[in-house]
């Protein structure tokens, strides 16, 4: 409660700051977790004024607002101050309002940098932070930063590299904002809290694993960066293979950030980095087409007409430890698929079950929903109601709305409060971001070298068919079947 902190956001006017950063602090702000010891100083080079700055900030929070007594008392701790990152003199202007901020305001000498800017500019500005006394070592000093984290293991290790030379790595938040959704985090809680599935959680009993970020838009307005990443950097290499670790991590010593890191980071190295040809054989990749409704990737703006970017990618990661040894973690995410849906699919083996019954036993299946809804289903087998005896699967489920507005504020606002405490569980860590991009960068290589055209997928729909050949060459299926695109391929 009344957090005592000046931040300082970088890339004030841009995109990120006014969509997600302004309204998570407003919902602190509303909580009383910031209240009257908190300043915010926007930067960057257009010249605003307080006054307009403040206007964007209460238009960002539009929506949120109850009060305008309220909100307008939140813009008035918000402060701009024109400012070129590159340009070394721009940072004196910078100290001089922060000190009198941290003054004013009473916080303490506490800072959070937030860096809403290209991650080319994250050095310079830690650097000058420090060449230019803006971090003093008197309170807590923070720095938060977004995706992408890299663009491979190599500009990845350049970019924490001239992070550390002024930050430790308790001092750095790296958000992947899906550890800030509800439902990931309850993924600890569904496996360590439950005997039933602790109990089952590994190869004995689970035939494969399933992790599907399906998105029903296209890239909207962000053609320019998705054109130069791609599904597989945009999404595999940080959300998916985040929830994976969770999933398939030993159980901590400790529910602390320090183990539940250690046991991550030790699932990651887990996992087999395949060679070139193998990463062939276990991912594949497409790319949307017109649908009724929608033009193809190639057609969006600020897409090349040539493109090879997927906006599809799917792979099976295998994991060689005890636990996981057999067990296939398939994964998929794309843009432009039937509908919206995050879910973790966990099919149980069924020949683990007696072989009582001359039916064959539907598989036990655990779904997490992530959003838009968000819960748990159980799929079991009953007996069909009525005379004689008949087996009949049914599915246990809970689950409820999630409030969805793409990458949901509250996330942000969750991630935000952790950074506030020091919290850094649900951040990524440079190890693990560090395997993530080694196991990434094979795949990404080998369809580089591919000469062969990228499959596409009709806009709408569930991937190109060599997503569900991936599957089917082990006999298995993909769980989720949206109704719409399955019935519509006569595939119910
Ligand atoms: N938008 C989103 O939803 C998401 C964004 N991200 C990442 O966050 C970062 C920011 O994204 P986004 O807000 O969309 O980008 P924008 O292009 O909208 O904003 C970039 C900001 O940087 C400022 N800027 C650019 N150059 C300089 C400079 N030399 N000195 C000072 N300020 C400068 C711009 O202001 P000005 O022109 O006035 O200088 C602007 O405020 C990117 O790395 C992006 O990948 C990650 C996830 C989601
Ligand atoms: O990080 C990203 O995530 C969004 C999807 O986030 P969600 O919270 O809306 O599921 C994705 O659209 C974007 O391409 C990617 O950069």
């Amino acid at each position: 409660m009344n957090k005592k902190v000046l931040f300082t956001i970088f890339g004030a006017s841009g995109d990120l700051a006014k969509r997600k950063l302004y309204p998570s602090l407003f919902r602190l702000y509303k909580k009383g977790e910031l209240a009257d010891n908190f300043a915010v100083i926007g930067t960057a080079r257009r010249p605003w004024e307080n006054d307009y700055f403040r206007e964007i900030v209460l238009d960002s929070i539009k929506e949120l607002m109850v009060s305008k007594t309220e909100a307008e008392s939140f813009a008035s701790h918000f402060y701009y101050q024109s400012h070129d990152v590159n340009d070394s003199s721009h940072y004196d202007n910078l100290k001089v309002l922060g000190d009198k901020l941290k003054a004013q305001y009473q916080t303490e000498g506490n800072q959070v940098f937030f860096l809403a800017m290209a991650p080319q500019f994250f050095g310079i500005i830690a650097e000058h932070l420090q060449s230019e006394g803006i971090l003093t070592g008197q309170g807590f000093e923070r720095i938060v930063i977004e995706k992408p984290f890299g663009t491979s293991f190599k500009t990845a290790k350049e970019l924490n590299d001239s992070l550390r030379k002024v930050f430790t790595e308790e001092q750095i938040f790296r958000i992947d904002h899906y550890l800030g959704k509800e439902m990931i985090q309850s993924v600890s809680a569904v496996r360590f809290a439950n005997p039933i599935f602790e109990a089952l959680w590994n190869k004995r009993h689970i035939e494969n694993v399933q992790i599907t970020f399906a998105e029903s838009l296209g890239v909207e307005e962000r053609g320019g960066y998705y054109d130069t990443s791609g599904a597989l950097k945009d999404m595999i290499q940080n959300h998916v293979l985040q929830v994976l670790s969770l999933l398939a991590m030993e159980q901590p010593a400790v529910f602390d950030e320090a183990h539940i890191v250690e046991e991550k980071v030790k699932a990651l190295k887990a996992i087999r980095k395949y060679s070139h040809e193998e990463a062939l054989e276990n991912f594949v990749r497409g790319q949307y087409t017109d649908g009724e409704h929608f033009i193809a990737y190639n057609k969006e703006d600020n897409v090349s007409p040539e493109s090879q970017t997927e906006t599809f990618a799917a792979g099976k990661f295998m994991i060689d430890n005890e636990r996981w040894e057999g067990v296939p973690f398939y994964v998929r995410s794309g843009k432009r698929m039937t509908e919206k849906g995050t879910r973790i699919n966990v099919v149980f083996k069924a020949d683990s079950a007696s072989n009582l019954f001359t039916d064959k036993l539907t598989q036990n299946v655990l779904t997490i929903y992530i959003q838009p809804t968000e819960g748990f289903s159980l799929t079991v087998n009953g007996k069909q109601a009525g005379q004689g005896f008949a087996l009949d699967p049914v599915r246990l489920s809970f689950r409820h709305d999630a409030e969805f507005m793409g990458n949901s504020p509250e996330a942000y606002e969750k991630l935000f409060l952790d950074a506030l405490n020091g919290h850094g569980t649900n951040f990524s860590h440079w190890e693990e971001a560090a395997r993530a991009w080694e196991l990434i960068d094979v795949v990404r290589e080998a369809w580089d070298n591919d000469k062969e055209p990228i499959p596409t997928y009709p806009a709408r729909s569930m991937g190109p068919e060599c997503a569900f050949d991936l599957l089917a060459k082990d006999g298995h299926d993909w769980a989720w079947k949206p109704d719409l695109w399955y019935k519509e391929h006569g595939k119910l």
